[in-house]
């Protein structure tokens, strides 16, 4: 692993890291944020999983964690959306291809050659990190936006007893019942949708898999809600399922990191609060 960049931040250190990666088959660049706390030892890990069309950059950018990180001694972690490098396989549209991994095992070729995000992110990245930085894996939570929201919610939904707390901004909640999940799940994971359920939120649900509570912030001015987002279907699945929703909908909000950010505060003390 190279360290990349490292700056001075709110007493802690921002690094952006390179690898290689076994699970996606190229260079893999991701971000971390140790708070001050790790000085003198381990931290708890929050992990951020981003959007489309993002890498590791858009959320180490605009996601204004630090200062709260810092505060709360919470360490930040965010990977990159698909595999990328020359080679890699990608198609037209900012959907589907580099930037667009939907944190999901490739099962059809071209794809399965490198995008296997979901073995990324759930096992190769966290045992990188933990053997590299002072990082307390028995305290993890996540979170994510849009299709890192899905992604965040999956993930935690698989494994709920190594969260203490998963959150989204504005998530995908039922790839498999709009546009986006509809052509990502079909191009990786094949025509046969039974196979998509395990990377479907509302889906997960319904056949049993559960977390104790989820918080999920929406714009209410988000362009995407209607169409691809939908966080109402998560209302009536998680009240079958005994799972404590907070759906917020904030009110003239977008999709931005403008949204994101000014609630980011927020869920990084929710968590902070489940990982004591
Ligand atoms: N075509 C636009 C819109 C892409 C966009 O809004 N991407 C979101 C995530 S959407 C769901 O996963 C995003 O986070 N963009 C990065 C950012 O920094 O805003 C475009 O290409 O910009």
């Amino acid at each position: 692993m190279e360290v990349v960049s490292e700056a001075r931040s709110h007493g802690g250190r921002q690094l952006v890291c390179r690898h290689a990666s076994a699970a996606t088959a190229c260079e893999m660049t991701f971000s971390l944020y140790l708070p001050p706390q790790a000085d003198a030892g381990a931290v708890p890990l929050v992990t951020y999983l981003s959007g489309l069309t993002c890498t590791h950059a858009n959320v180490t950018d605009k996601g204004e964690y630090r200062a709260a990180c810092a505060e709360l001694g919470l360490a930040f972690l965010a990977p990159d959306t698909s595999p990328r490098g020359e080679g890699i396989a990608d198609e037209d549209g900012w959907d589907i291809g580099l930037g667009a991994g939907f944190y999901v095992d490739a099962t059809q070729q071209p794809w399965s050659a490198n995008y296997r995000m979901w073995r990324y992110v759930t096992d190769e990245l966290p045992s990188l990190v933990a053997a590299e930085f002072p990082l307390d894996m028995a305290r993890q939570a996540i979170t994510g936006h849009s299709m890192g929201g899905h992604g965040a919610l999956t993930v935690a939904l698989h494994q709920p007893d190594r969260f203490r707390s998963v959150s989204a901004f504005a998530p995908i909640v039922a790839p498999a019942q709009v546009p986006w999940g509809e052509k990502a799940f079909s191009r990786y994971l094949g025509p046969d949708r039974a196979s998509w359920r395990a990377h479907d939120a509302v889906a997960l649900i319904k056949d049993g898999a559960r977390v104790p509570e989820l918080l999920v912030d929406v714009g209410d001015a988000d362009p995407f809600l209607e169409r691809e987002l939908k966080p109402e279907l998560l209302e009536p699945a998680c009240a079958d399922a005994g799972i404590a929703l907070t759906l917020r909908r904030q009110p003239g909000y977008d999709h931005s990191y403008y949204f994101i950010s000014t609630f980011m505060a927020d869920h990084l003390r929710w968590h902070a609060e489940r990982l004591r």
